[in-house]
C-alpha cells in the first residue's frame, strides 16, 4: 500500500484553479521532492493532504485514511515553511508540550532535541534561537510519534550547509524505517541528489513525475563535454572535434543524449592529445526550466 495516494485532486479558489487533476503516490520509504514556481500550488496541495483545507474533488488517502481524520493525523507529521513557536518557552519545554499533546512520554524531549543537534540549547528560550535553530525545533516536533508520512514545506530554508546535510541524514534514517517523505523546495541542486523522485507542479498541474534520470531522458537536453587538452594541442583537439574553446586548454562540446557515445569515441581516438575530460549532464535547474517552459506554452 502507498503511504500517500493522490488521485485527480482538484481545488478552486473563487473560480481560480489552484490544483487540477493532481495524481501521484508516495510509497513507504520514498523521498519525493515537490517543485514548482511561486503560486504553483505546493502549499495548497500540502494543506489538502493534511486535511487543513478541503479539496473540491478527487481522492486523497493518507495511510488508507481520509485527510484530517484521526487515523491520518496520528500518522502524519508536518513542518510548515515558517515555524512559529512560543518565544518564552525553552526548546525542551516546547517539545514537551508537543509530546503531551501527542500523548507521548515527555522524557523523550531531550532525545529528540539531541537528534536534531539542539541538545546544547535545550534549556534556552526559543526567543534567543536563530532561524536555523527554530527550524530544527520544528523538525524535532515533526519526529514525534514515528510518523508514516512527513510533509515538509521548504524545510531547509535558513539552515547552513552542515545543518542541511544533518537534516537529510535524519530524513534518510526515517525513510529507511519506512516513512514516506514529501518535501517542497526551491533549492534544486539540493534535492537533486537527495530524493528518489521529483514531481514538478506548474499552475496547479503535475507536469513531470519521475526519477532525475527519467526526467533527463524525457527532456532530452544536451550534455556538455569539457575536454582538457595537453599543452599545445588545444587548437588541434578543438578542430578535430568541432568544439569551442572556453579558455587556454579547455575544449567545450555540446551533444544530444543519443550522440554522447559517438562523441566519446571521437575523443578517445585523440587520447594522446587529451589530458582529462568531464561529462556534465543537464542539471535539475535545466530540467526544471524545460518542463516549466513546456507547461507554460
Ligand atoms: N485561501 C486562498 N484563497 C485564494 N487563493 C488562494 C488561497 N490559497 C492559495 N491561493 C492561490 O492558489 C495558488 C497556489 O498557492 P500556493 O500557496 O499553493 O502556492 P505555492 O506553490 O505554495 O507557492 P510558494 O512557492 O510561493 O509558496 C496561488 O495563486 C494562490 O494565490
Amino acid at each position: 500500500m502507498d503511504n500517500l495516494i493522490l488521485d485527480k485532486v482538484c481545488k478552486r479558489f473563487d473560480g481560480f484553479e489552484a490544483l487540477k487533476d493532481v495524481s501521484f503516490t508516495v510509497g513507504a520509504g520514498q523521498k519525493i521532492a515537490l517543485l514548482g514556481h511561486n503560486g504553483a500550488g505546493k502549499t495548497t496541495l500540502m494543506k489538502a493532504i493534511l486535511g487543513l483545507q478541503p479539496h473540491d474533488s478527487g481522492r486523497i488517502k493518507v495511510m488508507g485514511a481520509a485527510p484530517g481524520s484521526r487515523a491520518a493525523r496520528m500518522q502524519v507529521a508536518y513542518l510548515p515553511e515558517n515555524v512559529a513557536f512560543h518565544s518564552a518557552l525553552t526548546g525542551r519545554e516546547q517539545i514537551r508540550l508537543y509530546l503531551r499533546l501527542r500523548r507521548q512520554p515527555v522524557k523523550l524531549a531531550d532525545e529528540l532535541l539531541d537528534r536534531v543537534g539542539l541538545a546544547h540549547a535545550a534549556g534556552r528560550r526559543i526567543g534567543t534561537y536563530s532561524k536555523g535553530m527554530r527550524q530544527k525545533v520544528g523538525l524535532a516536533q515533526a519526529l514525534i510519534g514515528r510518523p508514516k508520512l512527513m510533509i515538509l514545506d521548504e524545510p531547509t530554508s535558513g539552515l547552513d550547509p552542515v545543518s542541511r546535510r544533518e537534516f537529510y541524514a535524519i530524513l534518510d534514517e526515517l525513510a529507511a524505517q519506512g516513512t514516506a517523505i514529501l518535501l517542497s523546495s526551491h533549492a534544486l541542486t539540493e534535492v537533486e541528489a537527495r530524493t528518489d523522485r521529483i514531481v514538478i507542479l506548474s499552475r496547479g498541474r503535475v507536469v513531470a513525475d519521475d526519477t532525475l534520470a527519467g526526467l533527463r531522458e524525457q527532456a532530452g537536453l544536451p550534455t556538455h563535454i569539457q575536454i582538457a587538452a595537453r599543452p599545445g594541442a588545444a587548437d588541434e583537439v578543438a578542430q578535430a572535434l568541432r568544439g569551442g574553446r572556453s579558455n587556454g586548454v579547455i575544449v567545450d562540446l555540446t551533444c544530444s543524449p543519443e550522440d554522447k557515445l559517438a562523441r566519446l569515441r571521437e575523443i578517445t581516438a585523440l587520447r594522446a592529445k587529451v589530458r582529462d575530460l568531464d561529462v556534465v549532464p543537464p542539471s535539475l535547474d535545466d530540467i526544471y526550466d524545460h518542463f516549466s517552459r513546456r507547461a507554460g506554452k
